[in-house]
């Protein structure tokens, strides 16, 4: 790699800066990796050593010292299987970052594409929260008719179809025509949804509406997450990709709020759908004064918009540091080849698959949103006023609020845990948690003896009952160790994929979100009626259980890898030890850099 006199930076100098005097005079960095290595797409020269005999398939970092690697070596022994590689860092995006991420404040330019962005998450929120509220309180208004449990159905799963049908696009068309246009165009479905039903009286017109809101929920729930994941540090990438979540989960609150409040006012929804106006005008007109991610202006060969988003971002970095990263990133940026776009996206499908560790990444990406989806979440968010009045609460929409303040706070707690203690530590903890809770819940259901006759629960003790308020605590329970772990993680799915395949990977990701949601809403009431409340309930228990175990197997740690390490971690199995081993000696050496936080990087480069 060529570098300019004075920035010129080797993993060694960063290293040295990082960790005080080298002990050892070589250039080389050592990975060792399995057989599978695939030289072609991995951005480091790799050469194997035959002379060693010390194996593991540890990957090791840039800025490690032969003592530190060697010491790493010793951690690992009993891991011990494959060939050791050499590596040299041709190219690699994370020497930049490193300096920048660690000397370096976040800037209030980043915060503000942060939360612009997540206004996506608020909207996907609140259209999916408000509309519970909304059936009770449409009364006769649509037809001048009371509607029907089907057509309720229709109006509500009209938005996830929606999602469902763009979320496969997305991706897409976010590498084509950019992530903040496409933003902006999710604003364009919001407004013209809202207005086709706050002006609805017809139900077609209102089912309509709603599915084309979906259409600008499903652009939104998978492009904000990207674009956040794409303009931030690494060492606060979960965290800044979590402020997403946390606009989502308390959109949902606001829904319910804003709900119970408009419930007894007349044409009180048509209020409640005209709100979610404001939020979307908002984002757009940010946008139009805004810029899309450096790494989407790399991919078009903007370099000098790349290079301007950069400067803003990074404040006080010099333009040879900003070069250099633009340059990393252009070396990383191996686009697909293909003469037209239906080629070009074929050819990304095929790579999606064949490649090795794009193919991990999509196991764990769909896996985790379709456990997201399918151990029944969002059955509670949208019938929970149901089911709290079967176990004798009249003020269901009290509680509803309480489930999802609940899902707020605890995203907020992994807001702070997700980098600090990891993302597969607050899985690990949440999907037990989870399946705990709802082993009581479907036991309390036994003995509360609900049955459906028809849409109608029927309660053998009907009131106020002790296991009327089991179900409840647990319910909260259930909620708390989901926001936690599976209710969050899920949406970090970008720092999986690398560039050329993210767009389309995320797309998979989404959609299978979106058609889990679509699944368990509308079947939740007819599983209620033929398995039973309690069978419901175990059965999202023992859905729970086995995604333990899936996590247990297959989701490695990932928090502070660059995202190229995180394709080499997926390279040859899922390396649950190794991404542990990497992601601890990240945080330790962050933690031996802090106090250097606000010096300029100029100085540290210099250094
Ligand atoms: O991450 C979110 C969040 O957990 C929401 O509460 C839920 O309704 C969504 O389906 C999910 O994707």
């Amino acid at each position: 790699m060529k570098h300019s006199a004075r920035t010129s930076v080797s993993s060694h100098d960063q290293s040295e800066f990082l960790r005080g005097p080298r002990e050892s005079s070589t250039d080389d960095i050592e990975i060792h990796l399995g057989n599978n290595v695939d030289s072609k797409r991995f951005p480091y020269e790799i050469t194997k050593d035959t002379s060693s005999s010390t194996q593991s398939n540890l990957i090791v970092e840039g800025t490690q010292s032969r003592q530190d690697i060697n010491s790493f070596d010793h951690e690992t022994d009993d891991e011990n299987e494959n060939d050791r590689i050499v590596i040299k860092p041709v190219n690699d995006e994370d020497d930049t970052s490193v300096i920048i991420t660690f000397n370096q404040g976040i800037s209030a330019f980043i915060i503000t594409l942060t939360f612009v962005a997540s206004i996506s998450g608020f909207m996907f929120g609140y259209d999916t929260g408000y509309i519970s509220s909304a059936l009770v309180s449409i009364g006769t208004d649509l037809d001048n008719k009371v509607l029907s449990y089907g057509d309720k159905e229709i109006i509500t799963a009209a938005t996830s179809l929606g999602a469902l049908i763009t979320s496969t696009m997305a991706g897409t068309a976010a590498d084509i025509f950019g992530r903040r246009p496409c933003l902006m165009f999710s604003n364009v479905m919001f407004v013209i949804g809202a207005i086709l039903q706050i002006t609805a009286h017809k139900f077609w017109q209102m089912a309509v509406g709603r599915l084309i809101m979906g259409f600008g929920v499903g652009i939104g729930s998978l492009i904000s997450p990207l674009f956040i994941s794409e303009i931030a540090p690494k060492m606060i990438r979960g965290r800044l990709t979590v402020i997403n979540s946390l606009w989502l989960t308390g959109g949902q609150l606001i829904a319910y709020g804003c709900g119970a409040g408009l419930n007894h006012v007349n044409n009180g929804w048509r209020i409640l759908v005209g709100l979610s106006l404001i939020p979307t005008v908002l984002q757009f007109s940010f946008f139009l004064f805004l810029p899309d991610t450096p790494r989407y202006y790399v991919m078009k060969g903007r370099y000098d918009d790349a290079k301007s988003v950069l400067h803003r971002s990074y404040k006080g970095a010099s333009d040879d540091i900003i070069e250099r990263k633009v340059e990393e990133l252009r070396e990383l940026n191996h686009s697909i080849e293909g003469k037209n776009i239906p080629q070009r996206f074929w050819n990304t499908v095929k790579e999606l698959h064949r490649v090795p560790s794009n193919f991990r990444a999509l196991i764990i990406a769909c896996g985790l949103q379709a456990i997201q989806q399918f151990t029944g979440w969002n059955s509670l968010m949208y019938f929970s006023g149901t089911i709290f009045e079967t176990v004798g609460f009249s003020n269901s929409s009290a509680v509803s609020i309480i489930v999802s303040g609940t899902n707020f706070i605890f995203t907020l707690v992994a807001f702070f845990a997700i980098d600090k203690i990891g993302r597969r530590y607050i899985l690990l903890i949440g999907l037990p948690g989870m399946t705990g809770s709802l082993t009581v819940c479907a036991i309390a259901f036994h003995f509360i003896g609900i049955r459906f006759e028809g849409n109608d629960a029927v309660v053998s003790h009907s009131g106020f009952t002790a296991w009327g308020i089991v179900i409840i605590v647990f319910i909260i329970v259930f909620a708390a160790f989901y926001a936690l772990g599976i209710g969050t993680v899920p949406w970090q799915q970008s720092e999986l994929f690398p560039q050329n395949v993210r767009g389309v990977g995320t797309s998979y990701a989404t959609a299978t979100n979106w058609a889990g949601s679509l699944v368990i809403a509308s079947t939740f009431l007819t599983m209620l009626q033929n398995i039973t409340p309690t069978g419901t309930f175990a059965f999202f228990a023992g859905l729970s259980f086995v995604s333990t175990i899936f996590c247990y197997f297959c989701y490695p740690e990932l928090s502070g890898l660059e995202l190229e390490e995180v394709q080499t971690i997926l390279k040859d199995g899922f390396n649950i030890k190794a991404s542990q081993t990497l992601a601890k000696k990240r945080k330790q050496q962050v933690s031996r850099v802090t106090k250097l936080k606000n010096e300029p990087t100029q100085e540290i480069i210099e250094a």
